[in-house]
C-alpha cells in the first residue's frame, strides 16, 4: 500500500498574508490562489472566520485546479515570513460618508495589524488598502520601520481600471487596447490623465471631446462612492482585490509591471514625505523607480493640491494617534 501523509503543512517558498478576510481580503486570498501566486494566510480578528473562509477556499482548489494552501487564522505567529503583507483590515464606507470619515477607526488598526504582522515578517513588502488609503499607506511605513520602497498603497491600479472601464463602455472598444493613467491621492482629488489615456496608442484627447472625458473623469473620482450607493452595506471589492493581485504578482514574479500606487516621494513632481499616487515600476524589491511624467503646470497643479489634502489628513491622524497614545 502506498502511504501519504494527510498532513498539508504550508511549506510553499512564496507566502502571501492577507490582514482583514473581510470582503476585499476574502476575494484577494481567492484571486492569488486561484492564479497560483501563493500560498495564502488570512487573519482576522474575529474568530473562526479567516479559518471557515480558508476551509471554504480550500474546498474549492480540485474545481478551480490551483495548487496554492490557504490558511485562516487569528494569529500573527501562523503569518511569520511571508514574502508579501496586505492589510485590508478596518471598516469601509457607508453612504454619506466620505474616505477620510474611516480614519479615526482605521488608523488604530492600521498601526496595530503592521506592527504586528513585520514583527513576524520583517523582510515583507507590506501593501495597504485600508481607507483613507495614502494617509493609512504613511502611517503603515511609519509603523513598519520598513525602508520606505517596500512599502506601498493600492488605489491608482484600481483608479485607472475603473477610467479604463468606463472609456470601453462609452467608445464600445477592446478594454484590453485601452491604457489609462490616473495619479494622487485616492479620493475626490485624484487626478485621471486624459494625456497619458490612450486607446491603441492614441490618447483619449485625440478621439472623445471635452465634454464627455470630463463626464467620465467625473464618474472615475465617484468609482468608489457609486458603488457605496448602490450596495449601501459596504464598498466595492472584486476590482479592488484584482488590482491588489496584479500589483502582489508584479512583485512575487519580479515582472516590472509600471503602473499607479501609492509612493513615496521625496522630491519627485517637486513633492516630499509624502505617499501618493504615481506611475511606479513593481518588482520583487517593492518600488523599483518612480517614472516622472511631463506634466502641463495644471495637472502638476491638480497633483499638488491632491498632495495638500493628502499632507493635512496625515497631520490630523498623527495628532489623533499621539492624544490616544497619552491616553493609553
Ligand atoms: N484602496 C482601495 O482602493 C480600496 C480600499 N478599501 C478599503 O479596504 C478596507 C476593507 O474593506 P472591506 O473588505 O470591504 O471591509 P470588510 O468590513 O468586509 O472587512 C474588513 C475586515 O477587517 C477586519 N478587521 C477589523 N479590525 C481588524 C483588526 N484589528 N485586525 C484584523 N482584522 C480586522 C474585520 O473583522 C473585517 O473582517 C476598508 O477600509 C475599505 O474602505 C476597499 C476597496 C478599495
Ligand atoms: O469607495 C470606497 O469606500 C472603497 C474604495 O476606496 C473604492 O472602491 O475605491
Amino acid at each position: 500500500m502506498i502511504k501519504f501523509s494527510s498532513s498539508l503543512p504550508l511549506c510553499a517558498s512564496t507566502r502571501v498574508t492577507v490582514i482583514g478576510a473581510g470582503k476585499v481580503g476574502s476575494t484577494l486570498a481567492q484571486r492569488i490562489a486561484e492564479k497560483n501566486l501563493a500560498d495564502v494566510v488570512l487573519l482576522d480578528i474575529v474568530a473562526g472566520m479567516p479559518q471557515g473562509i480558508a476551509l471554504d477556499l480550500t474546498q474549492a482548489r480540485g474545481l478551480e485546479q490551483h495548487d496554492c494552501q490557504i490558511m485562516g487564522t487569528n494569529d500573527y505567529a501562523d503569518t511569520a515570513n511571508s514574502d508579501v503583507v496586505v492589510i485590508t483590515a478596518g471598516i469601509p464606507r457607508k453612504p454619506g460618508m466620505t474616505r477620510d470619515d474611516l480614519m479615526r477607526t482605521n488608523a488604530q488598526i492600521v498601526v496595530e495589524a503592521t506592527q504586528r504582522a513585520i514583527a513576524h515578517s520583517p523582510h515583507a513588502i507590506l501593501i495597504v488598502v485600508t481607507n483613507p488609503l495614502d494617509v493609512m499607506t504613511y502611517l503603515a511605513w511609519q509603523a513598519s520601520g520598513l525602508k520606505s520602497d517596500r512599502v506601498i498603497g493600492m488605489a491608482g491600479v484600481l483608479d485607472s481600471a475603473r477610467f479604463q472601464s468606463f472609456i470601453a463602455m462609452e467608445l464600445g472598444v477592446a478594454i484590453k487596447d485601452i491604457t489609462t493613467t490616473v495619479l494622487g491621492g485616492h479620493g475626490d482629488l485624484m487626478v485621471p490623465l486624459p494625456r497619458y489615456s490612450t486607446i491603441s496608442g492614441v490618447p483619449i484627447t485625440e478621439i472623445m471631446d471635452t465634454e464627455t472625458i470630463e463626464r467620465l473623469i467625473k464618474r472615475t473620482r465617484n468609482g468608489g462612492g457609486e458603488i457605496v450607493e448602490l450596495m449601501r452595506t459596504g464598498g466595492a471589492y472584486f476590482a479592488p482585490a484584482s488590482a491588489t493581485s496584479l500589483m502582489v504578482e508584479s512583485i512575487l514574479y519580479s515582472q516590472s509591471r509600471v503602473v499607479p500606487a501609492c509612493a513615496y516621494l521625496q522630491g519627485e513632481y517637486d513633492l516630499k514625505d509624502i505617499f501618493i499616487g504615481v506611475p511606479c515600476r513593481l518588482g520583487c524589491a517593492g518600488v523599483e523607480s518612480i517614472v516622472e511624467l511631463n506634466l502641463t503646470e495644471a495637472e502638476l497643479s491638480a497633483l499638488h493640491i491632491s498632495a495638500e489634502s493628502v499632507r493635512q489628513n496625515v497631520l490630523q491622524a498623527k495628532e489623533m494617534l499621539a492624544a490616544v497614545a497619552n491616553v493609553n
